[in-house]
């Protein structure tokens, strides 16, 4: 299975992408962990990224792109994967795109979680407290909502278009997503 879960922030699409990634046992791959692990670890590209996620902008297309296509070569995404947080505008659609058919691979699914705009923010918001993320705070919350809403959000159409689109009702108990989203996929297979 090769995968995209795609959805705004606070959409819920780090927790499914666990279950799903373990149900089909395929890695999950998430920019979004990668980006703070370095910030985390010190490291140079920590450094360069810092900054811009606190603000709740993007990492340049050239810097995310390498990323993941490194972390596709590797050796356990090789029979499938699943991608959290990449792509999130048009030109990272076309970078992957451009990697896969290079390699003669296409992509199954997107499973797409729709979320109301106001619960996401309370969601963010509750996840503040618990996990300390720096860029769960009011500001840049409300910078990442726009950046979702004006560079991401177009990518559901694209992939609607593309036949590839999984709408999945992401409001509810975790587990009843994660149901949802396994028998929308199953009833594709
Ligand atoms: N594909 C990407 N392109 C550019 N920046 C990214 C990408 N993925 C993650 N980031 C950076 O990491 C931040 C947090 O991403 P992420 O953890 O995926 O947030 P969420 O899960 O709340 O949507 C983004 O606001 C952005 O700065
Ligand atoms: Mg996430």
């Amino acid at each position: 299975m090769r995968l995209l879960i795609i959805g705004a922030p606070g959409a819920g699409k780090g927790t499914q992408a666990s279950s799903i990634a373990e149900h089909y046992g395929i890695p999950a791959i998430s920019t979004g962990d990668t980006f703070r692990a370095n910030i985390k670890g010190g490291t140079e590209l920590g450094k360069k990224v810092k900054a811009i996620m606190d603000a709740g902008d993007l990492v340049p297309d050239v810097v995310t792109d390498e990323i993941v296509v490194d972390r596709l070569g590797q050796s356990d995404a090789a029979e499938g994967f699943l991608l959290d947080g990449y792509p999130r505008n048009l030109h990272q659609v076309e970078a992957l795109d451009g990697y896969l058919s290079a390699n003669g691979l296409a992509l199954d699914a997107v499973v797409s979680l729709e979320v109301d705009p106001e619960l996401l923010t309370a969601r963010l918001l509750k996840r503040a407290q618990i996990e300390g993320r720096a860029d769960d705070n009011e500001e840049t919350i409300r910078n990442r909502m726009d950046v979702y809403t004006s560079q991401t959000a177009p990518l559901i159409d694209h992939y609607r278009q593309a036949g590839l689109l999984v709408p999945v009702d992401g409001v509810g108990e975790i587990s009843d997503v994660r149901d949802r989203i396994f028998s929308a996929l199953d009833a594709r297979a």
